[in-house]
């Protein structure tokens, strides 16, 4: 449904080239939920608006539905919706009127318009605030909004840009009751940036994340934190002694790594914690070794990216407050 292959943009500045994107190729197949993650200035807005047709790539090519996005740019916006950042409704128009007058820009007639605009406020819970101004919505009901506006001409993909951002927990989770719900009922593709790793990991099947233009890792958010950042286990021990024999035996578990001991206790990361906690504490206790505390650090997003990168993608991405 979606393809880059090699895709780059670099922008001229008068402090020299900004290489914003840099041989980006991605796929994503009808109906997949994506997240797209990165630190501040990663390149992600840049790659959502080259695969949507609003920015021209500096090389390589983008399809959108079997249609190149350069080539077919009409085809391409048929076929998507664009939720951007910056995007939004008319101040003083009023809800109803606003998602009317989108479905009109795309050549529906007034009647389909105003029928889709009635489907969408239902669908979107803001059936309540059709006949409001759009000046007078809450943040949570804006962008509710945004998503229904980019929604009018019923597109087969959604491109969402950091969706959430600036709302309250209590908004961002209704924002995504709607999303998954629009979803199942329509089979539609999803393809989202976004700054909230909690967010990415549990919505998203398919988690894309991208540093300095390129993409370093690209899998189901379970499969990253299982291969490269691990389940961390903290053991503590009675004595110094007992935790060094402990690192001992842990160096013989399978997939076992970063074993360090420090005073009596030891940490180490395994695949599956879980299950092989309980027999490795069961193995010390036969050969005399007593553990008197263990806990499983299960790993976020963030650690993979801090295994990929070195940094925390929590610390160089929080959006501004
Ligand atoms: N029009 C432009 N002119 C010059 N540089 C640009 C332009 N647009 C983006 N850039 C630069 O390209 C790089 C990537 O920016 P982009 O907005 O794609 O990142 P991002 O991952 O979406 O960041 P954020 O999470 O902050 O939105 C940044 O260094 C940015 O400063």
């Amino acid at each position: 449904m979606i393809r880059a292959s090699n895709l780059t943009r670099t922008f001229k500045t008068k402090a020299g080239p900004v290489e914003a994107v840099r041989g980006l190729s991605l796929e994503v197949a009808e109906g997949e939920l994506v997240a797209f993650l990165g630190p501040n200035g990663a390149g992600k807005s840049t790659s959502v608006r080259m695969l949507t047709s609003l920015l021209p790539p500096t090389s390589g090519q983008a399809m959108i539905g079997g249609h190149d996005v350069a080539r077919n740019p009409v085809a391409v916006r048929q076929l998507i919706g664009y939720v951007g950042q910056g995007t939004g409704s008319g101040p003083y128009h009023r809800v109803r009127d606003e998602l009317i007058t989108q479905g009109r820009a795309y050549r529906m007639s007034y009647p389909d318009a105003r029928k889709r605009a009635d489907e969408l406020l239902a669908i979107l819970e803001l059936e309540p605030q059709a006949d409001r101004d759009c000046a007078t919505l809450s943040g949570g009901q804006k962008r509710r909004l945004d998503v229904a506006l980019g929604l009018m001409h019923t597109p087969r993909i959604l491109f969402l840009d950091e969706p959430s951002t600036g709302l309250d927990p209590h908004s961002r989770a209704n924002l995504w009751e709607h999303i998954i719900r629009l979803r199942r009922q329509t089979g539609m593709t999803i393809f989202l940036t976004t700054h909230y790793l909690d967010e990415a990991d549990n919505m998203a099947e398919r988690v894309m994340i991208m540093d300095h233009g390129k993409m370093i890792a690209d899998d189901m958010p379970e499969k990253l934190k299982a291969d490269l950042a691990g389940d961390q286990i903290r053991l503590r021990f009675r004595s110094e002694r007992e935790a060094g024999s402990a690192a001992e035996q842990a160096r013989n578990l399978p997939a076992a790594r970063d074993i360090a001991r420090e005073g009596n206790h030891l940490t180490l990361t395994v695949n599956k914690g879980e299950s092989l906690l309980p027999g490795f504490i069961c193995e010390l206790h036969n050969s005399g070794v007593e553990t008197q505390s263990a806990n499983i650090h299960r790993p976020t997003l963030d650690d993979v990216f801090l295994s990929l990168t070195g940094r925390s993608l929590r610390e160089t991405a929080e959006p501004p407050a």
